[in-house]
């Protein structure tokens, strides 16, 4: 049951390293009372939760997760409480969490006065939310001090048992394991409380103890040691996977010199407000989402395209933030605020994007779920039956047992596929290609045929009037006139031709009302109060209007590969008008890549079959033309049978068709639809980024199954020789560690990865 009253409350923890640490937490956290829906990424370490009003307790959520072993940091709320409490001394309360961050506490309890109001407190919600750099030192972390300590305790010991007599010398590494397993132990018996037995502190606490018990004084010191020198180099690894997203945040500046009474003021960037104007000097990374008001240079806009080439704008144009001022002093307008603009909303969807998850990794998280009760029924078996049945020694079986505990850990296990994940969706990110979570890269390793909408995405999306032939007695000034007042209401590429070469012609637009737009054929209006249209020819040859002759008129131009339209009133054709829409440069390209990695492209358009041929033949591709919106998804409906269809379209006229295929990419239009509307995204104008989509989610995969191989494999090898007494207790919890290590290790390799490459993979 939903709790009625809920609020949203969010928090950043620390120190998880894996799924099963995210488990533990949510599992822990779910039996409070007031707990609604429970939201926990690992990547980004965002704890999201809806807390019931009445008998939610936040601070009852904080003390459970600390006892977990885990650092928890309250964010502001994104509205202010008008209760008595005095919030913002709350947020920062977390003396106790494991983490060293006293410095960001600080700083911004200085930044964060009391009285901020809703809407600033919303923006520096939104700088909150971005991970803040944990520049700390590994010796200054919980892991770094537990791993300090108990090496210390070992080497004493180790002293002690050389220089003293031989009694002494056992007790201790009994100290040492002793006192390097009591916090460990008592994350085991915190998990314990809210009902979780199976925990790798618990396996740890048991294997450690049972060791003692059996006399193995040193090796249960050691082991200690090893565990506590593995979650460390764990927790350096998950955060090297993590500096992917956050370096994206980084991107954006802190400051803005903000325009004020004809001087200019640094102020924080996450202030300024729509409609403000800020200087962006060369040099500087523009601060904000906006408009340039005057100045004319070059903004290299890899942050948020991935595309380094420094982009020529001028007055009117928008900018991005993070982008860099590569030459002239701008003043640009800001369009949005700092929660809203467009690079926030990528590191947004890179961070949610983990929440969609691919089927590997639910199979993967469903295996690993009965993996650690399973391992540890084997080696109570491996205990008692030996000795039970064949009269073996106890002692071996024991020991033999216990170091199979440490093997069930499954940590390694349950990072593996979100590490690859995480690196594929940051790598990608940051070179303009957005996929909205591990299902969509899984979907489009799997990708067979590849459909194309024409306008925008193989073109330019940008046709150009390149002709206009009268059919009657009417001049090409009238003929546009007319075509004009119909297309005044339309947004169509078409449209937007027509009334530029209107204006290019000085034409003034007639007055034109009760615009129509007949999908996929054209667009009626009344135009001077009389019903005027502008349509396909074959719309209008099925209307009567034209004639077959007509018809042979517009083929000419359509053969030469341009977008033939009729203009004409009531049964009285008016004109043609021609238009060329040029392919994209690297159209050609990227559709020999894409066949190169034995996929198959294909054009899906309204235009007419000639158009689409002259287009579809020089470059290669096969072709379906004369489609309206529905035949499209049909279409692809039917493509779908033979596999992974991956729809390439602008995000605008064919969201339809982009939600019918297996994985649906914008492209082309800005990137503010193109984020909301697709499985995925390609953020710079270029045809060559499908291919290294493909290139990048096959990658991934291919990156997963590795870490698939690697972390079952050694458990698999380890889990017989230890039963075979080949490996013991620390090479158990060695092989443990290193296979997570080694799994997320190769899972960064993907940061590095270069998808634009046409090695066919
Ligand atoms: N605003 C318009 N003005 C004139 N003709 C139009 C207009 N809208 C559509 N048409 C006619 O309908 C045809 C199909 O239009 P539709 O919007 O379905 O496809 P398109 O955007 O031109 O091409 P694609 O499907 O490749 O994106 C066009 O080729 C044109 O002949
Ligand atoms: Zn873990």
């Amino acid at each position: 049951m939903k709790p009625r009253n809920v609020e949203n409350y969010e928090w950043t923890v620390s120190g998880m390293d894996c799924a099963s640490c995210a488990s533990k937490i949510t599992k822990a956290v779910e039996r409070l009372p007031g707990v609604g829906t429970i939201k926990l990424s690992i990547m980004s370490e965002k704890l999201k939760i809806e807390l019931d009003k009445e008998t939610g307790n936040p601070a009852k959520i904080e003390k459970t997760i600390r006892k977990l072993g885990y650092g928890v940091e309250r964010q502001i709320k994104a509205i202010p409480s008008t209760t008595e409490k005095d919030e913002p001394d709350q947020v920062h309360n977390c003396v106790d969490c494991n983490h060293d961050h006293a410095d960001e506490h600080s700083s911004r309890s200085v930044k964060h006065p009391n009285k901020v109001d809703a809407n600033i407190q919303n923006e520096q919600q939104r700088l909150h939310n971005i991970p803040t750099d944990r520049e700390t030192s590994w010796y200054q972390s919980a892991k770094g001090r537990l791993v300090i300590g108990t090496g210390l305790l070992l080497v004493l010991a180790w002293a002690i048992e050389l220089v003293a007599v031989s009694g002494i010398g056992k007790w201790a590494f009994i100290v040492a394991c002793v006192l390097g397993l009591i916090p460990v132990a008592r994350r085991a018996f915190a998990a314990l409380t809210t009902g979780q037995l199976f925990t790798i502190e618990m396996l740890m606490t048991i294997a450690a103890s049972g060791a003692l018990f059996i006399g193995a004084a040193e090796e249960a010191a050691l082991v200690v040691f090893l565990f506590a020198v593995g979650e460390l180099l764990e927790g350096v690894a998950a955060n090297k996977a993590r500096d992917g997203i956050r370096s994206l945040a980084q991107l954006v500046p802190k400051t803005a010199l903000l325009e004020d009474n004809g001087t200019t003021k640094e102020v924080a960037a996450e202030t300024l407000k729509i409609g403000e104007i800020v200087l962006v000097r060369p040099g500087d990374r523009v601060p904000a989402d906006g408009q340039i008001v005057s100045g004319f240079s070059g903004l290299d806009e890899s942050p948020v395209t991935g595309e380094s080439i420094p982009v020529a704008k001028q007055p009117g144009n928008d900018v991005f933030a993070g982008s860099i001022n590569t030459e002239a002093a701008l003043r640009v307008e800001v369009t949005k605020t700092a929660q809203d603009n467009t690079i926030s909303r990528i590191i947004q969807l890179v961070e949610e994007a983990e929440s969609a998850r691919a089927p590997t990794e639910r199979f993967i998280d469903r295996f690993s779920r009965w993996y650690m009760p399973a391992i540890v029924i084997a080696s109570a078996l491996v205990i008692v039956i030996p000795p039970l049945v064949l009269g073996e020694a106890w002692d071996t079986w024991i020991y033999r047992g216990l170091a199979l505990l440490l093997i069930g850990c499954p940590c390694a296990l349950v990072i593996s596929v979100p590490a690859s994940i995480a690196s594929a969706l940051s790598s990608s990110a940051r070179k303009g290609m957005l996929f909205k979570g591990g299902a969509v890269i899984e979907a489009a390793a799997k990708t067979h045929q590849i459909a194309f909408d024409k306008t925008g995405t193989l073109t330019y999306g940008r046709p150009v009037v390149t002709d206009v032939i009268a059919l009657g007695d009417y001049t090409d000034h009238e003929i546009l006139k007319i075509a004009s007042g119909v297309e005044a209401g339309s947004s169509h590429p078409l449209a937007v031709a027509i009334l530029r070469k209107a204006e290019i012609e000085k034409i003034t637009l007639p007055k034109s009302d009760g615009a129509k737009a007949l999908m996929g054929k054209g667009v009626e209006a009344i135009v001077d109060g009389v019903p005027a249209w502008v349509t396909s020819p074959k719309y209008a040859l099925s209307s009567n209007v034209i004639t077959d002759k007509n018809m042979e008129i517009a083929a000419t131009y359509e053969r030469q590969g341009k977008t033939a339209v009729i203009v004409y009133r009531k049964n009285e054709p008016l004109g043609l008008i021609a238009m060329r829409d040029e392919p994209r440069k690297d159209a050609a390209e990227a559709i020999a890549q894409i066949k190169q990695l034995g996929i198959t492209p294909i054009i899906l358009t309204g235009d007419n079959e000639r158009t689409a041929a002259a287009i579809a033949d020089g470059l290669g591709m096969e072709f379906s033309a004369g489609m309206l919106p529905e035949d499209k998804l049909e279409h692809i409906r039917i493509m779908n049978q033979k596999g992974g269809v991956m729809m390439i379209g602008d995000g605008i006229n064919d969201a339809p068709a982009l939600k019918q295929a297996s994985v649906g990419v914008a492209m082309g239009s800005g990137t503010d639809v193109a984020l909301e509307t697709a499985d995925a995204a390609i953020l710079r104008d270029r045809v060559t980024d499908v291919p290294a989509m493909i290139r990048m989610s096959r990658a991934a995969m291919a990156n997963i199954r590795q870490n698939v191989v690697i972390a079952l494999g050694l458990k698999t090898v380890f889990l017989v020789t230890t039963v075979f007494g080949i490996t013991g207790l620390w090479i158990a919890i060695l092989a443990d560690t290193g296979a997570t290590v080694l799994v997320t290790i190769n899972a960064l390799r993907l940061l590095g990865y270069n998808p634009t490459k046409s090695d066919v993979r």
